[in-house]
């Protein structure tokens, strides 16, 4: 039987080769590898989403978290390796080729507008108009109902999406960011250390963010170094080390002593 962990010793056997049904997997990367000058940053690194579960990424400073998301994310392409979503391959030449085949990616700057309003921000770059020809203009109505909707569906508590991004918290940002991500039909939404930032009480509201995008079917790639975090949320972990996705488990089959041994290298995967 092939187990998940042995994708990595032999890069070059695709993890849908496995005995799990391709089907299962909205994402799955292979023998990715990147290397900036002489830093290998990944080193033919594999790993899978399931749709509709929360995937968390761990690892030390440095093992190449960030550099696999920006490769999924089209920041970054890939020296080598093959990105299936859905079963298909899928090359991404900049982030927005990501952007139109279901991927979104909440940054950890947000890239949100502070001197526009929430729904302004939602729809940034991808306005809703109407009419025809020179007396086309924008859907302003459609464009705020959207936008209250979503955060109405995602229970997202902020103020009037009227409001300006300036005016919001920290999590309620983190919240908007989300939303904006999740409103835009995306299969997938990367979140790069979402609550690193935020108190207790702002990160439960978006942990309860993250958790109703899971139950809406979109799959979650979540980078965090917060263990409990991690243990609450997820539903499998992947764990890399050194450029390499070295272990994957089941968070519910697992145990905060054992990630930080495989992170470490203590413990073989
Ligand atoms: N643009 C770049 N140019 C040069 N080296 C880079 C670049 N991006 C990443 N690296 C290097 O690649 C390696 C992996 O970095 P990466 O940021 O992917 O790790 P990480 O697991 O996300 O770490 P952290 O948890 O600290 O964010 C590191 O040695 C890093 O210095």
């Amino acid at each position: 039987m092939t187990t998940p962990d042995q994708y990595n010793e032999r890069p070059s056997v695709a993890p849908h080769t496995g005995t799990t049904a391709t089907r299962d997997f909205i994402l799955q990367a292979t023998g990715i590898t990147k290397s900036f000058g002489g830093v290998h940053a990944l080193k033919g690194a594999s790993m899978t989403m399931r749709r509709g579960e929360i995937t968390a990424l761990i690892g030390d400073n440095g093992a190449g978290k960030s550099t696999m998301v920006r490769c999924l994310s089209g920041i970054h392409r890939p020296d080598s390796g093959e990105i299936l979503l859905d079963g298909k391959p899928v090359t991404f030449e900049n982030p927005n080729a990501a952007i139109q085949q279901g991927i979104e990616t909440v940054q950890q700057n947000l890239a949100l507008v502070e001197d526009l309003t929430v729904w302004q921000n939602f729809f940034l770059g991808r306005e809703k108009t109407h009419g025809f020809g020179p007396f086309r203009t924008l859907d302003r109505k459609l464009m705020k109902q959207t936008a209250a909707d979503l955060l109405k569906n995602l229970a997202v508590n902020v103020p009037p999406v009227t409001s300006k991004v300036r005016r919001l918290s920290g999590g309620q940002r983190q919240a908007v960011a989300i939303a904006r991500a999740a409103g835009w039909g995306s299969q997938i939404v990367i979140m790069d250390e979402p609550t690193a930032a935020l108190g207790v009480q702002e990160t439960a509201r978006v942990e309860g963010v993250i958790e109703t995008l899971r139950e809406s079917g979109v799959a979650v790639l979540l980078i965090s170094h917060n263990f409990d975090q991690v243990m609450r949320l997820s539903d499998h972990v992947w764990v890399m080390r050194a450029g390499m996705a070295v272990a994957e488990r089941r968070s519910a089959e697992t145990s905060g002593d054992e990630l930080v041994a495989l992170i470490t290298g203590a413990k073989a995967a």
